[in-house]
C-alpha cells in the first residue's frame, strides 16, 4: 500500500460532515499524508458549495499544496484513489423527512435509521452504496472504503452479499459520541477506556468500560450516575435539544434495565409509544437538520463567495472526523488500533447466528478488521431483541434483492416498533408511493 501522496475521495462530498473530516485529515498529515482530495457527489450545487468551503479551509491553513477536485464523474472520482470515505444520503433530507413523517401518520416511530423509517431509508441507500462500491471495484480495486452511510447494518449486509471481498470497513460514531459525552460530563478521559460492547448497529450494549489509568471497570459507577441524572449534551451537540432528549431516555432505560449500558437508539424500540407522543409530526428531526447545519453550511459557502471578512468557518462535529482518520491511519500504518465496527458475526457473539451483521470491537490493520470474540453468551433479553431485529434486517435485504413485497412486509411487521401487521402494510404501501424514484420495484 502506498504510504505517501495519498488520494482521498469523499463520496457524498457535499455532506455537511466534509469540513470536519477534512480538518481532521489536516491535523494528522504526519500520519496520513494526503496530497489530493476529491469531492464526489450527484448534487452539483452542494458539491460546489463544499468545494468553496474546503478550498477556503486549505488556503487559510496554508495547505493549498493539497490538490482539490469536485466532480460528478465517477471515473474521475474513483480513478487512482487510495481511500474512499462514504457518506451518502440517498434522496436527501427531503426523503428523510418523509421517512419520519409517513410512519407518524400511522402512530409509528418515524426515525432516520430506526423503525420503518430506517427501513425505508435502507431500501434507498443500498442502491447508492452498491453504486459507489462498484465504481471503486472498477477504477481502484485496492482502495479502502470507510463507510458510515446509514443505515449501516443494512448497507454492510448488502455489500457483503454482492462484494464479499471489497476492502471496506463499516463504522458508526454513536459509541464514540456516547463515550465522549459521558467522559466529559463525569470527568473521565475516554482515551484511557477499553470498552466491551456488542449489538447490531444503533442497537447494542456496553458490558464493561475498563479505565486503564484508574485500573477498574468504571461502567457500574457510570450507570449509577446516569440513573440519578442524565448526562448533558457536549459542546459538539450544543443547543441541540433532541440530543438532550436522547440522553434523558438513556437514563430512563437504565432505570428499567440497570445491568448494562445501552446505546441510546434503543429508546425507539423500548418506548415507541412515548416517542410518538412526544414527536411533533409537523416538525421532525429532518426539519431541524435542514434549518440547522444544512442552512449554516450554505451560509458559509455564500460568505466565501461574497469575500466576506472574519472567521467564516464555524462547525464542530466532535470526534466524527477524527474517528474516520484514525481508522484510515490504522489501516495505512498497520497499527491495530481498536474501533467499534460492523462486521459479520462469525462467532464474535457465540450464541447469535454466524451471518448476522454485528457491531463489536475490532482491531484494524492493513488487512482490515480483526473483530474480537465476546467469549461468553449474551443474555436472552438482548439475544431475543437482536434476533428479531436481525431477522427483520435480513428479510428487508432479501426483499431488496428479490424485489419481494412479501419479504419487505414481513420485515416491517417484525420490526419491534410496529404493533400490527395491518399497520405495517398501510405504512409500507404509503412509503412505496413516496419512494417510487428510489426503491426497487416490489412484486
Ligand atoms: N454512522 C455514523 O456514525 C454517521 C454519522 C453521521 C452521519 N452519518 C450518515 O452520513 C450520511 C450523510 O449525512 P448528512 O447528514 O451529511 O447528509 P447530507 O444530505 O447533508 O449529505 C449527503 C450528501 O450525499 C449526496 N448523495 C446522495 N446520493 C448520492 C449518490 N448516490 N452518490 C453520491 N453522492 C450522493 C448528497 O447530494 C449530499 O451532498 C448519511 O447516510 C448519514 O446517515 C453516519
Ligand atoms: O439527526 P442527525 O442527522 O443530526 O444525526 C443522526 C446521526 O446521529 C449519530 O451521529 C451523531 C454523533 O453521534 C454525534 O456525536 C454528533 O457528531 O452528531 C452526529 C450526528 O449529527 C449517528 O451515529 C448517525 O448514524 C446518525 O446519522
Ligand atoms: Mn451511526
Amino acid at each position: 500500500m502506498k504510504q505517501t501522496d495519498l488520494h482521498v475521495t469523499i463520496a457524498g462530498g457535499g455532506s455537511t460532515y466534509t469540513p470536519g473530516i477534512t480538518q481532521a485529515v489536516l491535523h494528522n498529515l504526519d500520519r496520513f499524508p494526503m496530497s489530493k482530495l476529491i469531492l464526489y457527489d450527484i448534487d452539483e450545487e452542494r458539491n460546489e458549495d463544499m468545494y468553496l468551503i474546503i478550498q477556503y479551509m486549505l488556503k487559510t491553513t496554508n495547505h493549498d499544496d493539497i490538490e482539490l477536485v469536485a466532480t460528478l464523474d465517477p471515473e474521475e472520482a474513483f480513478t487512482d484513489c487510495d481511500f474512499v470515505f462514504s457518506q451518502l444520503r440517498v434522496g436527501g433530507m427531503e426523503m428523510r423527512e418523509k421517512d419520519e413523517k409517513i410512519p407518524l401518520k400511522y402512530g409509528l416511530v418515524g426515525q432516520e435509521t430506526c423503525g420503518v423509517g430506517g427501513f425505508s431509508y435502507g431500501l434507498r441507500s443500498i442502491k447508492g452504496l452498491l453504486g459507489v462500491v462498484g465504481y471503486v471495484q472498477q477504477y481502484s480495486p485496492d482502495a479502502w472504503i470507510l463507510n458510515y452511510t446509514n443505515p449501516e447494518t443494512l448497507i454492510a449486509e448488502s455489500i457483503r452479499r454482492v462484494y464479499p471481498n471489497a476492502n471496506m470497513l463499516n463504522a458508526c460514531d454513536m459509541t464514540i459520541s456516547i463515550e465522549e459525552t459521558m467522559a466529559r460530563d463525569f470527568g473521565y478521559d475516554r482515551k484511557n477506556w477499553i470498552c466491551q460492547y456488542y449489538g447490531l448497529n444503533h442497537f447494542g450494549w456496553y458490558t464493561e468500560i475498563y479505565d486503564k489509568k484508574l485500573e477498574r471497570d468504571v461502567m457500574p459507577e457510570l450507570i449509577e450516575k446516569l440513573r440519578n441524572k442524565p448526562m448533558k449534551i457536549a459542546s459538539f451537540n450544543k443547543g441541540d435539544q433532541s440530543w438532550q432528549d436522547a440522553w434523558n431516555k438513556l437514563s430512563k432505560i437504565l432505570n428499567l434495565f440497570p445491568d448494562y449500558l445501552p446505546n441510546n437508539y434503543l429508546e425507539y424500540y423500548f418506548f415507541p409509544d412515548i416517542i410518538v407522543d412526544e414527536t411533533d409530526s409537523n416538525y421532525t428531526r429532518a426539519n431541524m437538520v435542514m434549518d440547522g447545519r444544512l442552512k449554516h453550511t450554505k451560509e458559509m459557502a455564500n460568505e466565501i463567495r461574497n469575500n466576506d471578512d472574519g472567521n467564516i468557518l464555524d462547525f464542530d462535529f466532535g470526534e466524527h472526523g477524527q474517528y474516520i482518520v484514525d481508522m484510515a491511519t490504522s489501516i495505512l500504518n498497520d497499527s491495530h488500533q481498536r474501533f467499534m465496527l460492523i462486521v459479520p458475526n462469525h462467532g464474535s457473539i457465540p450464541n447469535l447466528r454466524s451471518d448476522a451483521a454485528v457491531e463489536v470491537p475490532a482491531y484494524v490493520g492493513r488487512k482490515g478488521a480483526e473483530p474480537i470474540s465476546m467469549r461468553h453468551d449474551i443474555p436472552d433479553f438482548h439475544k431475543g431483541l437482536m434476533e428479531a431485529q436481525n431477522a427483520a434486517e435480513k428479510l428487508l435485504v432479501d426483499g431488496y434483492f428479490e424485489g419481494s413485497y412479501q419479504k419487505v412486509l414481513q420485515a416491517f411487521t417484525l420490526n419491534q416498533t410496529v404493533p400490527s401487521a395491518d399497520k405495517a402494510k398501510l405504512v409500507l404501501d404509503d412509503l412505496i408511493i413516496a419512494n417510487k424514484d428510489y426503491w426497487p420495484e416490489l412484486h
